[in-house]
């Protein structure tokens, strides 16, 4: 099954609902009503009649990293800027995303660093290089890594370095029952990597 085509613009990460176009296909709506019963309900009382149509509708936007590489916000970079050779953060970015194990939400803040070669990328674009590949299942070691990497292919930087910060749904409100832990990862590849300094920089301009 493809998933509708017809988001053009906005791009991926901004927060809109899946157009009124998404064909909702029947094995979809037929699974959450099994899901309802499973659940103990009714899916053909009132309240619920309308479910998996928003059910469906609500994953459309969860999963729509699915339908791009979110790599290719890197494509548009700039060369003239001023001969800046220092780090640049972008620092907690809040994403939102889903475990790949019990499709719960992940919900956390990510920060973005890396050091110039020789060019730079919108600022916005990290954040949507993150949120292609948040709106997908995920876990969150995966998500650390796929971020870290793409930027340090497609800008070929001296040093890219990751942190995520985040809550899961499947220990807090279930399972482990464990409201208010975090689980930190982090990828650090080139400068931040090899050399103690800039690595300690960089958590520091992160606030850590
Ligand atoms: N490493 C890692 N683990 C995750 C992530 N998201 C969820 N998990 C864990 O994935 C594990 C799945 O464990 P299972 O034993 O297969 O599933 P389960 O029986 O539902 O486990 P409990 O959550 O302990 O009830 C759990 O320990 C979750 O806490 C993630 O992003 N990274
Ligand atoms: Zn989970």
């Amino acid at each position: 099954m493809s998933p509708p085509n017809d988001h053009g613009e906005p791009e991926d990460g901004d927060l809109v609902e899946a157009g009124p176009a998404v064909e909702i296909p029947a094995e979809v709506s037929e699974a959450v009503r099994t899901l309802i019963r499973w659940a103990g309900d009714d899916p053909d009382r009132e309240g619920l009649l309308e479910t998996p149509r928003r059910v469906a509708k609500a994953w459309r936007e969860y999963a729509r990293g699915y339908e791009e590489d979110p790599c290719r916000h890197l494509a548009r970079t700039f060369e003239e800027v001023g001969g800046y050779d220092e780090i640049v953060l972008l620092k907690d970015i809040p994403f939102q995303s889903h475990c790949e194990h019990h499709m719960a939400p992940i919900i956390g803040k990510a920060s973005i660093a890396y050091l110039p070669r020789d060019k730079v990328v919108g600022i916005s674009k990290l954040a949507r290089v993150l949120h292609g590949f948040a709106r997908r299942l995920q876990v969150q070691e995966r998500l650390t890594a796929e971020v870290a990497d793409c930027i340090w292919q497609h800008l070929q930087p001296k040093g890219v370095a990751v942190v995520i910060e985040a809550t899961h749904a499947c220990m807090t409100a279930r399972g482990v029952n464990t409201p208010g832990v975090m689980m930190t990862t982090s990828r650090m590849m080139g400068t931040f990597r090899e050399d103690e300094r800039s690595r300690r920089e960089v958590l520091a301009l992160m606030g850590y």
